[in-house]
């Protein structure tokens, strides 16, 4: 076990590196139960590994697929995935994953059986009832309405609406298995706006990328057509969303940090760190290489509406704090039910080492003020420990509380920041 302090490293000077990327967590857990679910074998090429990617892994292995890694490197690792029908009587442990707790329940609906779901104590307070009742409507008996819970099916499919405000994943694991319902799905959202827009439009790609006929034509409204889905052979894209605290690091320093193989385009909301991070000072060029940032040293403040890149804002809310001018972060009040409540974890954290933070309704208000070291918890979100890692490349004697839960989604990131810092091009 890693030390439950971890001296963040302050930066030297400006950072110049190129920082290659493992596979995306959103495209990984996606493209895993797609292929597990598909018509013949296929594989996942490039996939994340990761806490978050094992338990997706583990859970579609338990509901009866066969999952075979092969070259396996620190760039991921090569899943061949051979369907099977899908079995009950296994128990999920869906860890702290948004993507397992939501989008594998809508799998397990396809078995004729019961299956059992719980995960870390954390998660067992993250949004589940919408998604749970609309499985109930659709045909499933579901039996809870958060973790743990059980799911026994079969699902039939039809029509439902759902109140989808506090977490696209809601919406997009009814898609994700949909077309695999007698009957596919039209899902409709009601309520305040959904968040997290372009992971619904991954969802929907992914989905059309699968072969799966999906209509998205009317706001707030998906339709997936019952119907195989293909076997192929997929690989992914780069975590980009994991960019965000190796970009903050070239701004903070003054230095250039280039993420190779960053998509011309995606559905990925991390490729909207570009505009954000050019808003708060940074000049960025996307070329054949990858994504270039350079950082001025200086980092203006930014009144930006964050509800569709929410996982941004812990990186975010950091460089706000060490900005010359405030920033209001808004749009992300379905924060509060992600790893952590993150608006009250970042103002909390951000003020434990002398700023000035408040939550809103909606987001968070910061302005800035001169940061001295202390200990940064991370509340067992990974977002938290690496913003607490930004921090630190600006404040002395930073430490980050147990930076190991870094491996929801980058596992490598303290040997990767490491370096980062020492300039391994
Ligand atoms: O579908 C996905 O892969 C994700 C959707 C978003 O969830 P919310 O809509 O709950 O914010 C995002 O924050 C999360 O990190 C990943
Ligand atoms: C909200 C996040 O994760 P999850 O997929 O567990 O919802 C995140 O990674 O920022």
């Amino acid at each position: 076990m890693s030390d439950p302090l971890w001296s963040a490293p302050l930066a030297a000077g400006p950072v110049r590196a190129t920082v290659p990327l493992p596979g995306s967590k959103s495209v990984t857990n996606r493209a895993l139960p797609l292929a597990a679910l598909a018509e013949g074998p296929g594989s996942v090429r490039l996939a994340l590994r990761s806490r978050d990617a094992d338990l997706m892994a583990s859970a579609l292995r338990s509901l009866g697929a066969r999952l075979t890694p092969s070259n396996e490197s620190a760039s991921g690792v090569d899943w061949a995935v051979t369907p099977g029908p899908v079995v009950g009587g296994g128990r999920i442990d869906a860890g702290l994953a948004g993507t397992v707790m939501r989008f594998v329940p809508p799998v397990a609906a396809l078995a004729d059986g019961e299956v059992f779901f719980d995960g870390d104590p954390a998660a067992r307070k993250r949004p589940m009832g919408p998604i749970l009742a609309a499985l109930r409507a659709l045909g499933a008996r579901v039996e809870g309405d958060a973790l743990p819970f059980t799911v026994r099916g079969p699902v039939q499919g039809g029509e439902v609406t759902l109140d989808a405000s506090s977490s696209s994943q809601l919406i997009s694991g009814l898609l994700l298995a949909a077309a695999r319902f007698d009957k596919g799905v039209t899902v409709r959202h009601s309520g305040p706006p959904v968040p997290s827009a372009p992971h619904i439009r991954m969802t929907v790609e992914m989905l059309r990328e699968f072969g799966v006929r999906v209509d998205d034509s009317e706001p707030d409204t998906w339709r997936v057509e019952p119907g195989p889905i293909a076997a192929r052979d997929y690989t992914v894209e780069p975590d980009l969303s994991n960019a965000a605290p190796f970009l903050a690091a070239a701004m903070i320093t003054g230095g250039a940090v280039t993420i190779p193989g960053w998509p011309t385009r995606t559905t990925q909301p991390g490729d909207q760190l570009r505009g954000l991070l050019t808003e708060m000072g940074a000049s960025v060029s996307l070329t054949g290489d990858g994504l270039t940032l350079t950082g001025s040293g200086r980092i203006r403040g930014i009144d930006a509406d964050l509800r569709e890149v929410g996982e941004l804002t812990p990186t975010i809310a950091a460089l706000a704090a060490l900005a010359d001018s405030p920033s209001r972060l808004r749009g992300i009040a379905h924060l509060r039910g992600h790893e952590t409540d993150r608006l009250a974890a970042l103002a909390a954290e951000i003020n434990g080492l002398g700023g000035d933070a408040a939550e809103t309704d909606d987001g968070l208000a910061v302005r800035p003020r001169p940061l001295s070291g202390g200990v940064f918890r991370s509340y067992e979100d990974h977002r938290m420990a690496t913003a607490g890692a930004v921090i630190g490349l600006a404040v002395s004697g930073v430490r980050v509380e147990n930076i190991a839960t870094t491996a929801k989604t980058l596992p490598e990131f303290a040997l990767m920041w490491a370096r980062m810092l020492g300039g391994d091009r």
